[in-house]
């Protein structure tokens, strides 16, 4: 059997472009820490590894760098899908999923990794998937406009993302709308969508709703 089958409570992914929101939305949960075990991004992982800002070093030299990133990116995500919990919710900031068919997908098609080392991380990716039970019950899709996440990039101005173009933005965007609307790609797993283009005041409604249905959808769960 996969290693961890069982082990893991019902889990969330949280799912989105750049920009999305996904941050925010979980902080919104950590508030349930009692009940929920939520995990965001490791990004300052990303961006201080041993002293190497592996994030600046993808965007600024991609040829080099971007599939060691998303070779590491594999490592930190697949920890946090592994890591033990005694809550009955897990919440996760994007998965192995989002990396697989979003941004390895879309750097390979950018032609910003080479065909030799996306066939490396798609081996990696389903070798971790046949030894490993990778627990994912409902993926919450904050789904925005290109436009707008491209807007926020530039507000937050993270000094990393300072130079990533619309145009990679609107590729990320058709990818997560391929895997997560068309179901062109990848797990049946059901999702939420939630209107993320909202500024913040009026999300509150929807992060309501999207407790209704996680709270619902564990209700509806197998008793343990
Ligand atoms: C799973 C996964 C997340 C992820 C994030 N990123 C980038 C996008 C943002 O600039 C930053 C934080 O999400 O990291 C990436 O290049 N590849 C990724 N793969």
């Amino acid at each position: 059997p996969k290693y961890g089958v069982g082990t893991q409570p019902f889990t969330v992914l949280i799912e989105g472009n750049i920009g999305s929101g996904k941050t925010t939305f979980i902080k919104h949960f950590q508030k349930f820490e009692d009940k929920i075990c939520a995990m965001t991004e490791p990004v300052e992982k990303w961006r201080n590894f041993k002293g190497y800002n592996l994030l600046e070093l993808m965007y600024i030299d991609p040829d080099r760098w971007a599939m060691p990133f998303q070779s590491y990116v594999m490592l930190t995500m697949l920890e946090r899908h592994t890591k033990p919990t005694d809550k009955p919710i897990k919440i996760l900031e994007r998965s192995l999923y989002s990396a697989k068919y979003c941004f390895v997908e879309n750097l390979h098609k950018g032609g910003l990794i080479h065909d030799g080392m996306y066939e490396i991380l798609k081996e990696w990716y389903s070798y971790v998937e046949d030894i490993t039970h990778i627990q994912a019950d409902l993926i919450v899709y904050l789904r925005t406009t290109p436009e707008v996440v491209y807007e926020r990039i530039r507000k937050r101005a993270r000094s990393e993302e300072a130079c990533v173009p619309l145009e990679y933005i609107k590729q990320l965007h058709e990818l997560h709308e391929d895997w997560l609307i068309r179901k062109k790609v990848g797990c049946n797993i059901k999702v939420l969508e939630i209107e993320a283009d909202l500024d913040l005041s009026e999300i509150d409604r929807e992060y309501k709703r999207s407790e209704n249905v996680i709270t619902a959808s564990i209700q509806q769960q197998r008793p343990a």
